[in-house]
């Protein structure tokens, strides 16, 4: 049974003149990726961003498991269950697979340790690390050192981690940029066991990926949404179709 996990409603965010998000709403679902897609520039980072709190909403409001979170900081909202992988920039690479993992549930405690709380803590700190490695196809590279494995590793890693914090909502920023063929299917298939638990939120170029992947799809062109729907209705409508002349919109053509 699907729930509303994350409810984002008529959310704009303006840089100067320029409204970079323009009265956009999305929902998200638990079992259920929602794509959000569109050129270059059409927004789709700056609504991430509102999502998580990394920059204040000029208008709008978003609730999160009922909550309203409209303003909280990123670290509140995070503790409220909404996790983002931020792309590579929060990997130690120096250190292994097991010890970023770790450092990564270890910042969802809410205070610091004290000898009374130490032993517990620990245990559930180890638990949530140990079960995002599994969950993320790592186990193999728990005790690699982060800057040795391959490319397609260290974004697994990076959900590896969002996944230590227990999240309820997963926000994806280009989970597969930069990617291989092989290391792009090991990926999508990472994301389609992580949708029974979760709301994702994905934010894709690769219109292959996206289109297996989405249970619902949002178009965004200048700060604005176009379309939203089902993949098969957005690949019939024909505003995204002029929006995107010329580009391939995920067209079963394999
Ligand atoms: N901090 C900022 N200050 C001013 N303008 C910004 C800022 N961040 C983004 N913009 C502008 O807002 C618009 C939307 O940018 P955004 O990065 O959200 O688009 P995007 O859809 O994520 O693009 P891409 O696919 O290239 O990552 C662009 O015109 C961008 O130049």
């Amino acid at each position: 049974m699907s729930e509303v996990l994350l409810s984002a409603n008529n959310l704009t965010k303006r840089f100067g003149g320029l409204a970079a998000v323009n009265d956009v709403s999305v929902d998200l679902w638990r079992g259920r990726i929602h794509a959000v897609i569109g050129p270059n520039g059409a927004g789709k980072s700056t609504l991430t961003n509102l999502l998580s709190g990394d920059l204040p909403l000029t208008s709008g409001s978003v609730l999160l498991g009922g909550q309203d979170i409209t303003g909280w900081s990123p670290e509140k909202i995070s503790a409220q269950g909404l996790g983002r992988s931020y792309q590579k920039t929060n990997i130690f690479l120096p250190f292994t697979v097991w010890e970023n993992v770790r450092l990564a549930s270890q910042s969802r405690e809410p205070h610091a340790l004290n000898w009374l709380r130490r032993a517990t803590s620990f245990i559930a700190i180890n638990a949530r690390a140990e079960s995002a490695i599994e969950l993320s196809g790592l186990k193999n590279r728990r005790d690699s050192i982060a800057g040795t494995i391959s490319h397609g590793e260290q974004r697994q890693l990076e959900i590896a981690m969002t996944l230590a914090t227990r999240p309820q909502v997963l926000l994806l920023d280009e989970p597969l940029a930069g990617m291989g063929a092989v290391e792009a299917e090991r990926m999508i298939a990472l994301l389609q066991s992580l949708k029974k638990d979760h709301g994702i939120l994905l934010v894709e170029h690769d219109m292959d990926a996206v289109f297996t992947l989405a249970d619902q799809l949002t178009v965004m062109v200048n700060g604005q949404v176009i379309a939203s729907g089902t993949p098969a209705q957005i690949r019939a409508d024909a505003g995204v179709q002029a929006a995107y002349l010329g580009e391939d919109i995920g067209e079963e053509s394999a």
